[in-house]
């Protein structure tokens, strides 16, 4: 930040979607492959670039896609995202006295290797769905803020329970809703308790489709380069593991589930779940929207109706949907 006569200049640049795409093979005939997405932006002393035309303090964007493509050359082992980023980070920051701090993203693509007649291929992959993200910030003397994601993670559970004798139906216009007269049997996502007035039209429910597509962002606990664990793909296990915790959590069991009452209580369980395994992780974000199924039911004008809603046909929509969002921290940190 700089001061300039009674006016304060904050400023950064750099370079978005630098797309590259990196195989590594091993000896024995096995190949690796990962493609990013790369964000780079570089905080720096270029003041005069602003102020005077002088761009003898400016790395060029052109120069930081190029440098991109020259590091990954130079990873001749397979590597995580967040590695990559921290490779690109450290060196702009340690090659250009300019600059002080340098903020890497990089969106990895789900290409995941393809198994054929129950063998996994050697050379083949399949694009998968949900997205590895990575944040890291790098400064000149070493500090780390490394912060890793998943985004597009969309999960759905029916719910519907077993032998159902009957239900009432509501079309809220908001959410799918069915009251259930069951056998008792388990139901597994419902909303109920919630404040009423005279804008409430949602009927509580212990029975319901819920559906949503997470977006998480964690922050590790390691704040120094000198810091990091030296393991080998140590970030690309993490990220495995932090996402099978997220879905056990919210699927629970596989034949009995786990009940939900409401998409709050459920995020909350799934980053509780995750700090409690992990204790490098220091705070995570959840943000995991309310996509709502309604039910359909369509009155006829003959008949007494053409589909009536008996927890089995709906109309999935997106717009609009609720917004459920929250971050967890430790208090103290473990590490
Ligand atoms: O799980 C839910 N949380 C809400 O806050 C909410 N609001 C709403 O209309 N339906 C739901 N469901």
């Amino acid at each position: 930040m700089a001061e300039l006569s009674g006016l304060k200049l904050e400023q950064r640049h750099g370079k978005s979607r630098v797309r590259v795409a990196r195989v590594w093979r091993d000896r024995d005939g096995k190949h690796h492959f990962a493609e990013w997405s790369v964000n780079i932006s570089l905080i720096s002393d270029c003041l005069p670039a602003y102020v005077s035309g002088d761009n003898s303090d400016i790395v060029a964007t052109d120069t930081m896609k190029n440098t991109v493509y020259a590091k990954a050359k130079e990873c001749s082992e397979q590597l995580s995202a967040e590695d990559f980023a921290i490779v690109l980070a450290k060196h702009f920051t340690s090659f250009y006295q300019q600059v002080t701090a340098a903020i890497v993203n990089i969106v990895e693509k789900p290409w995941e290797r393809i198994s054929i007649k129950g063998q996994q291929h050697e050379h083949g992959f399949k694009l998968g769905s949900e997205r590895h993200t990575t944040e890291v910030l790098v400064d000149k003397s070493g500090t780390l803020r490394l912060t890793s994601g998943i985004e597009g993670l969309s999960i759905l559970k029916t719910t519907k329970p077993q032998g159902n004798k009957g239900s009432t139906f509501r079309n809220d216009g908001d959410i799918a809703v069915s009251i259930c007269i069951t056998n008792g049997s388990l139901k597994q996502s419902g909303f109920e308790g919630f404040i009423t007035d005279q804008y409430t039209m949602l009927p509580e429910t212990r029975e319901r489709m819920m559906a949503t597509e997470v977006t998480a962002s964690w922050r590790y606990s390691f704040e120094s380069l000198s810091s990091l664990p030296l393991k080998p793909l140590y970030f690309t296990e993490r990220y495995m593991d932090v996402k099978e915790v997220l879905l056990n959590t919210f699927f629970g069991p596989s034949k009995e589930g786990v009940y939900s009452p409401s998409v709050q209580a459920t995020l909350y369980e799934m980053a509780k779940a995750v700090l409690g395994r992990f204790p490098d992780i220091s705070f995570i974000q959840l943000k995991m929207p309310n996509l709502h199924f309604l039910p359909v039911n369509l009155p006829s004008k003959d008949k007494p109706v053409i589909v009536k809603f008996a927890d089995d046909v709906y109309l999935p929509t997106d717009e609009p949907h609720g917004t459920i969002q929250a971050t967890l921290s430790r208090l103290r940190s473990k590490m």
